[in-house]
């Protein structure tokens, strides 16, 4: 055991390659996507370090070529979940006793690993499984992964060196900071790589043990991060990989004694379904879970008449459009001034006009595909409501095509009604819809945005004018848990913008801050009396 104290230094955000044509960076990648596109891989569950295959088989696609299977995934019945938490529990008694600088390393090598020698392989994965453009599997699966590990490191660090006060030269205090007592289980979306690693590593990190369902649709990209842990020396056992059913997975696990935690992002309506499993199984655990979960978000961009146009209208196609609008953050729903809406819609139709659609491994492609088909499905049908009704008109796009790969143009709805069903509910998927509101009514509106959906993830403000800027900020206090001004409400960086919302969209425990780390202790507080009484009067007694 090693008795020194060890200090990490606050780390600074993996920058961000430009995949410029002939750039190094580029022409690995073009290699790495031409080896993984020209190759079928089987992929198994990983259970305590070894390899499981059930032969219960299902499919990897490219979402924007869905004929092309770049792999097949074994599926974990209920006999492979027993084994996973088994795995799990067993494999926790060693980690959580060695020096938690020992894990702390093993994370940090894995960022560096992916940071270099594996930096095309997570960018290629997540581009073919996930249709991801270069740009937006960078930022996710090379930048936003690696900053996830090595901020989460330095928090650590912060967080144990956090002890009590002992005022008095007869008593040492002290905190240790346990892990919790069980497993935890981590269940992670499609849409970011980052995400699926630090719902698994924050616990982990922390000496917990994990179970790990991945999301069916990412499974190529988690199953590289899962050889990766293991090459930067992950202890067999840390984490279980078991892809499968949901329903089928979280019967086991939620039923489960040993059941200490959940790590969740996804969608509000899945969440809540583990939250009323949990309370039905809670006379079954050992101790009160820690529920944690990041969810839906319908994401709003809030024009003041002093705000301008162009920087509005980029906010909105970026914002609303970057990775098909599968992003929690997505701008979904925007406000804007009557003086200002004929500005924007002609500077945002240059840019739609301008935007290509199609394959990932065609780099001038600035959207792709989205995730499957029932995804394709759910965010055409809005469309068609929006076009089936004297409540909205369709502005920009509202086109599909399905063929070969689940495509949608970048679609704008403009809403004469403001709680429009798509000014409401969260679509995930390139669609954006716009409500026009007359310039007097600044005030009002702001009460609109606030009242509008039961979210509260993220939202903009673009203003020029500080006072409204400031009566925007106070009167949605609580309508985002994270607020931007000037800004797309997409993006947020780790250790600058730590991530989460409340009311529908989550337990806000900010994902990529100290925050979300103390989810995953349980700590004992120690105190030591040095001299203790002899006598069991108190002073005045002896009067
Ligand atoms: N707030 C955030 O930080 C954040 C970030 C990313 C995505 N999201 C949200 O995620 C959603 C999109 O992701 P998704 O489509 O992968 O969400 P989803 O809820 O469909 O699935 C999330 C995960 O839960 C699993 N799952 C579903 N039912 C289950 C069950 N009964 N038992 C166990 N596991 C089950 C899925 O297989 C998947 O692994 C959107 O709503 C989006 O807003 C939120
Ligand atoms: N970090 C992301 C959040 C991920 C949601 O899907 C963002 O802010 O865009």
């Amino acid at each position: 055991m090693n008795n020194s104290v060890f200090r990490f230094e606050k780390p600074k955000n993996e920058p961000v390659l430009s995949y410029a044509p002939n750039s190094p960076e580029r022409l690995e990648l073009v290699a790495e996507l031409e080896r993984m596109s020209s190759q079928q891989i089987d992929i198994p569950l990983i259970i305590g370090g070894k390899e499981i295959r059930t032969g219960n088989l299902g499919k990897v696609v490219m979402p924007h070529d869905h004929g092309h299977v770049l792999a097949t995934y074994h599926m974990a019945g209920e006999k492979e979940v027993r084994m996973a938490i088994e795995a799990a529990v067993e494999a926790r008694k060693k980690w959580e006793n060695i020096p938690w600088v020992e894990r702390a390393s093993i994370a940090i090598r894995v960022a560096e690993l992916i940071a270099k020698k594996y930096r095309a392989v997570m960018n290629a994965a997540t581009m073919l499984g996930q249709s991801k453009n270069a740009f937006q599997a960078e930022i996710d699966s090379a930048c936003e992964t690696i900053d996830f590990l090595r901020f989460n490191a330095y928090y650590m660090s912060q967080i144990y060196a956090d002890q009590p006060m002992s005022p008095t030269t007869d008593v040492v205090n002290r905190m240790e900071y346990r892990p919790l007592e069980g497993f935890v289980f981590a269940v992670t979306p499609f849409n970011f790589t980052a995400i699926a690693s630090n719902l698994c590593m924050s616990p982990v990190i922390m000496g917990n043990a994990v179970v790990w369902k991945p999301a069916t649709t990412a499974i190529l990209s988690n199953y590289y991060l899962m050889q990766i842990y293991k090459e930067a020396g992950l202890p067999d056992g840390i984490i279980n990989f078991i892809p499968g059913k949901g329903s089928v997975i979280g019967k086991e696990i939620f039923a489960h004694r040993e059941f200490a935690g959940v790590h969740f992002t996804g969608s509000t309506w899945t969440f809540n379904s583990f939250w009323s499993e949990i309370a039905r199984n809670l006379p079954n655990y050992r101790s009160y879970p820690k529920i944690v979960g990041e969810t839906g978000g319908k994401d709003f961009v809030m024009v003041h008449p002093s705000a301008d146009v162009q920087q509005v209208a980029v906010a909105l196609v970026r914002g609303a459009f970057e990775f098909q609008g599968q992003k929690c953050s997505a701008a979904s729903r925007a406000y804007i001034p009557k003086s200002m809406w004929y500005a924007v819609k002609d500077s945002m139709g240059k840019m739609l006009t301008d935007i290509k659609v199609g394959d990932v491994r065609n780099f001038s492609n600035f959207v792709n595909a989205v995730i499957d088909e029932a995804a394709f499905d759910s965010i055409t049908g809005y469309i068609e409501k929006a076009r089936n009704t004297k409540d909205a008109e369709i502005v920009f796009g509202g086109t599909y095509d399905k063929s070969k790969g689940y495509f949608i143009q970048p679609t704008v709805i403009l809403a004469n009604d403001p709680h429009f069903v798509t000014m409401e509910e969260e679509i995930f998927g390139p669609v954006l819809t716009i409500h026009v509101y007359e310039d007097a009514k600044f005030e009002e509106t702001l009460e609109l945005v606030d009242s509008t959906s039961p979210y509260a993830l993220t939202g903009s403000i673009f203003s020029n004018d500080r006072y409204a800027t400031e009566v925007a900020f106070e009167k949605l206090k609580y309508a985002a848990g994270n607020f931007y001004i000037n800004d797309k409400p997409t993006g947020a960086v780790v250790g600058q913008q730590p991530f989460g919302g409340a009311r529908a969209s989550g337990t806000n425990d900010k994902a990529g801050s100290y925050l979300n780390l103390i989810r995953w202790t349980n700590p004992r507080s120690i105190k030591e009396t040095l001299n203790p009484p002899t006598d069991y009067r108190y002073p005045f007694l002896a009067e």
